[in-house]
This record gives structure tokens, sequence and C-alpha cells, in this order.
């Protein structure tokens, strides 16, 4: 599988190129098949790119959006996820998406697994897109390296969509999408910023087993593109 590079001079223009591309693929689908997914990651670096993509004019009510993982944590909490996406993805034109949550009322996130893989709300697999971030020990999604359940994540026949993780490096428990969900997705973008985790994600891609620096299992079994800008 092949990773592509899509290198921008600044944030900005990364920010504004980006949203129109996301649209752009968004509207395919929709004109194919009558709606569209899109699956995003929370974190800091999207949160520029959310504001320009939620004034993007599509179709939104045909659009379902999710997250590619989210912290356990109630969604007014600060390091919720969903908390980032609802209050700058889904509003202006994206208001009217629809959007699917991966934190339900279980106080433990192992405990929520079962009942999100009989969610018959959530978004049909394959996503129309998806885009990942990649933190510094390169987890993406929460497939963190340091966590007990890393094999499992990574694991292309586990038939699983979602995994709970406990993270010994970050807080929280986290809710996540499998390796093999995420590398079925139909357009898959690795998001990242900053000439820091540029190199990060080039020595993720020099170790031997994936479990360490697990973006590499993304890049070894789906065509990626990164976006990347100083
Ligand atoms: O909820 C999360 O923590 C994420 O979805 C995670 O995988 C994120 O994308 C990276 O940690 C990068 O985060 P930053 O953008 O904050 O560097």
């Amino acid at each position: 599988m092949a990773l592509t590079e899509q290198k921008f001079a600044s944030r900005e223009s990364l920010n504004e190129q980006f949203a129109k591309q996301v649209a752009g693929l968004l509207s395919d689908a929709i004109a194919a098949k009558g709606n569209a997914s899109l699956a995003v990651s929370g974190g800091s670096t999207p949160l520029p790119f959310f504001q320009q993509l939620c004034q993007q004019p599509i179709d939104w009510s045909s659009v379902v959006v999710t997250l590619a993982d989210e912290r356990w944590v109630d969604n007014t909490h600060a390091d919720s996820n969903e908390k980032l996406v609802r209050e700058n993805l889904l509003v202006d034109k994206a208001a009217v998406a629809r959007f699917f949550p991966l934190k339900t009322g279980h106080d433990n996130a192992f405990d929520a697994v079962s009942t999100l893989h009989a969610d018959d709300a959530q978004p049909r697999l394959p996503f129309d897109v998806l885009i990942l971030g990649m933190g510094g020990d390169a987890h993406t999604a929460s497939l963190f390296p340091c966590c007990a359940q890393i094999d499992a994540g990574l694991d292309l026949n586990s038939g699983n969509t979602f995994i709970a993780t406990e993270p010994t490096t970050a807080p929280h428990q986290r809710m996540s999408y499998t390796l093999p969900a995420l590398v079925s997705a139909n357009n898959l973008f690795l998001h990242l910023t900053g000439d820091e985790k540029l190199a990060v994600l080039e020595q993720a891609l020099t170790v031997a087993n994936a479990a360490e620096k697990p973006i590499k299992a993304v890049v070894e079994n789906a065509d990626v593109t990164l976006v990347w800008a100083p």
C-alpha cells in the first residue's frame, strides 16, 4: 500500500484546500449512492480544519459524521472529541449532518463495545472519508503502542469494528475503531502539522513491529494520503 503526500506551504492553505477536497469527495459519494460518511479524529490538529469544512456548501443532510476514536469522558468534558466536533464541525452548513457518537452511557468503555457493535445507527463501513491524526508516540485513532489491547486492535482478522483501549501514557479509557475498520475506508487521509510529526511518521515507518508504532500498520494496509503543513 502507498503513502501519497499533499504538502502545503501553510496551515491556512491546508485547511482551506483540504476542506474543499473532503467536501468534493463527500459530494461524489452522495451523487453515487445518496449518502456519505465521514470519520474524523479529535485532538488539537483538526480544529481550524473543522472551521473550514463546516462552511462547505454540500448536502450535509445526507452526511453521517463520526469519530475515529473517543476519550471515555462525558460529552461536556473539555477532553471530549464529541464536544470538539459538535462545537466546531457540526455547525454552520454542517449543522444538519447526522452524528454517530462513540461515547455511550456506560461508565467503563470496555462494557460499551458490544452495545456499539449492535447499534444499527452506526455508519455502514467502509467510510467514504476517514481523517486520522497521529500522536508523538505514533498512535493513531486510539490504537496506542503502550496499551494492552494493541495487538487486538491491529488484528486484521478480528472481525471487530470497535475496541476499548486503556493507554498508559495518555488520560482516559478510549473507544476506537479497529485497524480493519479504519483501513477499509474509501479515502484515508492522515492530517499532520509540524516538522516534529513528520519526523515521527518517517521513523515509525522504519520499525519492524507495527505494534510499536501503530501508524505503520495503517500505512502498510491502506492507500494513505498524508496532508501536511509546517
Ligand atoms: O482523541 C485522540 O486523541 C485522537 O483522535 C488521536 O489519535 C489524535 O489524532 C492524536 O493524538 C493527535 O492529536 P493532536 O492533533 O492533538 O496532536
